[in-house]
């Protein structure tokens, strides 16, 4: 496909994009019908999409309209390419510029605009980051670093970047986390490396691996990953905590499903306990709770996350996050840690949810409470510690 074809193919994604359809399934539709698209035409194509989808506002009001064509055209400015290159009309090409389009491009006026945020949360995203709000929003506009976990389990970290670096993949060391390995180079292999699919490294952001090393303190013989999902979390702690007896549970058990075989592909050693039979558990030295979130932290892989969330959608998962944590803090062994994480930067739903636990629950405090933002280098993420006060400890 010349470059011109893929924008043209990323403005028709585009288009069904805006009309409802999830971002990966109008890409997927895409790529079956469009069997001439080898992997590097896939591969541009999604850069494209997902390039647009980080900053939708701002580049709509570059190109003019808030349609694909529009959003796209705004990105090829965006990126100083001369659009009458891209849109000649020639072959499978965009078509040429109308005159409306050649006048457009002014710079973005209202704040959401230019931050590429929903105008609501502009406000609210002011307030959370405070000094940062600026930079935070145009980091969220760029793409993720691939992240990978060294598995301690089977390998170090220099082991593991060696075992990459074998295999063609550019990878280094991140101070985020002690087992933290950014890719500078073929992360598009990773997945499909013997180094990944023998179990040495997993896919993971580097700030949600520093959330489990701020569990490094502890000495625990249980633990309980309340919110487990895929398992990115119980599979770090896991690792981090050899000795340690790892129960995972999920309000919807079908998200663990690959566990047992990602665990298996790890050497991990990890229970996974339906939810009519976790009452029957009870006493964990840590209960982990990796609660649902706006996901605000990790907007910069995805993208859609950013304009689906409202306020109405915000409130409703900040009842959810204190509703998990109330329903948690009954697994906790008496001296033990409740630890509570979301890949959020909105103050909803870190330091308000810590201060309404602690009125919620007498006799708590917090031990330990750290946010990462995306200048750390991975996606934002906040944790708390919290425990029982010696004296409700009878
Ligand atoms: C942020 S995701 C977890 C990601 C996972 N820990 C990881 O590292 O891959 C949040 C999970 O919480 C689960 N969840 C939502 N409400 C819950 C509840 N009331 N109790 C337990 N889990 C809940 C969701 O099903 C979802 O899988």
């Amino acid at each position: 496909m010349t470059p011109a074809a893929r924008v043209q193919a990323a403005i028709e994604i585009f288009d069904s994009i805006l009309e409802g359809a999830p971002a990966e399934k109008a890409l997927l539709g895409w790529a079956r019908n469009s069997r001439f698209a080898g992997s590097k035409d896939r591969a541009a194509v999604r850069d494209h999409v997902f390039g647009a989808l980080r900053a939708k506002r701002s580049l709509a009001v570059r190109g003019g309209a808030e349609t694909g064509r529009g959003i796209l055209l705004g990105l090829i400015r965006s990126q100083g390419i001369d659009p009458d290159d891209i849109f000649s009309g020639i072959g499978h090409a965009p078509a040429p510029l109308s005159d409306a389009e050649q006048a457009a491009g002014e710079a973005p006026q209202s704040d959401g605009v230019r931050l590429d945020l929903p105008e609501w949360l502009v406000p609210l995203w002011r307030a959370s980051l405070g000094d940062a709000a600026e930079a935070m929003a145009e980091a969220s506009r760029a793409r993720a670093p691939v992240f990978l976990r060294t598995n301690r389990l089977k390998t170090t970290r220099d082991a593991a970047i060696s075992a990459l670096s074998e295999e063609g993949i550019e990878a280094e060391a991140h101070e985020i986390s002690a087992t933290a390995i950014v890719v500078t180079n073929g992360a598009r292999r990773v997945s499909q490396s013997r180094s990944y699919q023998d179990g040495l490294v997993e896919l993971q952001d580097g700030a949600s691996q520093a959330v489990i090393d701020a569990l490094s303190g502890q000495t625990p013989a249980r633990i309980l990953d309340y919110c487990a999902g895929g398992g990115g979390k119980a599979l770090a702690l896991a690792a981090a905590f050899p000795e340690a007896q790892i129960v995972a549970h999920d309000i919807a058990p079908q998200r663990m499903k690959d566990l047992p075989d990602r665990a298996a592909r790890a050497g991990a050693r990890i229970t996974v306990v339906a939810p009519e039979d976790l009452p029957n558990e009870a006493g964990f030295d840590v209960v982990l709770c990796d609660a649902p979130c706006s996901g605000s932290g990790a907007w910069r892989r995805a993208p859609e996350g950013k304009w689906a969330l409202t306020e109405a959608r915000l409130a409703e998962l900040t009842a959810i996050q204190a509703e998990v944590l109330d329903h948690a803090v009954d697994f906790v062994a008496p001296d033990g840690v409740l630890a509570y994480a979301t890949c959020s930067m909105l103050e909803p739903e870190n330091t308000a949810q810590v201060t309404e636990f602690l009125h919620r629950h007498p006799g708590w405090s917090v031990n330990a409470q750290r946010a990462w933002t995306l200048l750390d280098g991975g996606d934002g993420f906040f944790t708390a510690q919290f425990s029982r006060d010696a004296a409700s400890i009878s």
